[in-house]
């Protein structure tokens, strides 16, 4: 995986939030490359700062300091517009709690990325890929918890997104299920080249990917390239 070239770059990243009287210093000097195609795990305790990374790379937040590149593009010093259009066309997000629309079926939830895409696939072609075609006109209340990730799965890829950023993507299903939205991420980055960033205070489920970053306390303590892999049917969390 080292010769893939780079797609994301941290450069020196702080980020503070300031509440009042009080500032709290989240980010403290993050350098990390997210590399095409690649399954990148970020790991570390709750409140080490891991959806702060993920909300500075899907361009939801923006640094106190240092620099966030995608490509060409300058993250950091980005206008609303184009991080809009950046979030728009190029990422995918999947979230531990789905964040469906109730109201809508399968289909019409992932319609709603795909009407607004540039490139998408059709909303069926994405939730035949995650095996629900068969479920096209249910409502999500009528779909279990990992058929519902599949959902919001089908959805973050409908757009053909270049990054996938997935926060705690199996942290609400149980030990089978969560194998099973594992592995269908993982056949994502491999089948269509999809760079996949996973978040995740489950260290198990690191064996997945790439490599492996860990977070302690706003800093990266050490990047772990994984030697053996493992497919997410081995993994025991
Ligand atoms: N908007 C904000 N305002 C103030 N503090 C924030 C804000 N966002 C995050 N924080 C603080 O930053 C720290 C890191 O939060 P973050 O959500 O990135 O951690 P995490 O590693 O993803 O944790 P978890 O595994 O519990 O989701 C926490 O102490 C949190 O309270």
């Amino acid at each position: 995986m080292t010769t893939l070239p780079t797609l994301l770059k941290l450069q020196h990243v702080h980020r503070r939030f300031t509440m009042g009287q009080v500032s709290v210093h989240v980010l403290k000097g993050i350098d990390l490359e997210i590399r095409q195609g690649e399954c990148l795990a970020i790991v570390g305790p709750s409140g080490s700062g891991k959806s702060t990374i993920l909300n500075l790379v899907g361009g939801l937040d923006q640094p106190s300091e240092g620099t966030v590149l995608y490509q060409e593009l300058n993250l950091s010093t980005a206008n609303r517009k184009m991080l809009t259009k950046y979030r728009r066309d190029e990422v995918g997000f999947v979230f531990q709690f789905y964040n469906l629309v109730p109201n809508l079926t399968a289909l019409e939830n992932v319609l709603v990325t795909t009407e607004i895409s540039a490139n998408p696939m059709d909303a069926s072609e994405a939730l035949e890929l995650v095996g629900l075609t068969d479920r096209s006109d249910h409502f999500p209340a009528q779909l279990s918890g990992g058929e519902q990730q599949r959902v919001a799965i089908a959805r973050a890829i409908a757009k053909r997104p270049k990054l996938l950023l997935c926060d705690e993507p199996t942290g609400a299903l149980d030990f089978e299920t969560g194998k099973t939205v594992l592995r269908l991420l993982i056949d994502l980055n491999e089948k269509m080249g999809t760079t996949l960033v996973i978040i995740t205070h489950n260290a198990a489920l690191a064996a997945v990917a790439h490599r492996v970053v860990h977070l302690r306390s706003g800093e990266v303590q050490d990047v772990v390239v994984n030697a053996h892999r493992r497919p997410p049917e081995e993994v025991q969390w």
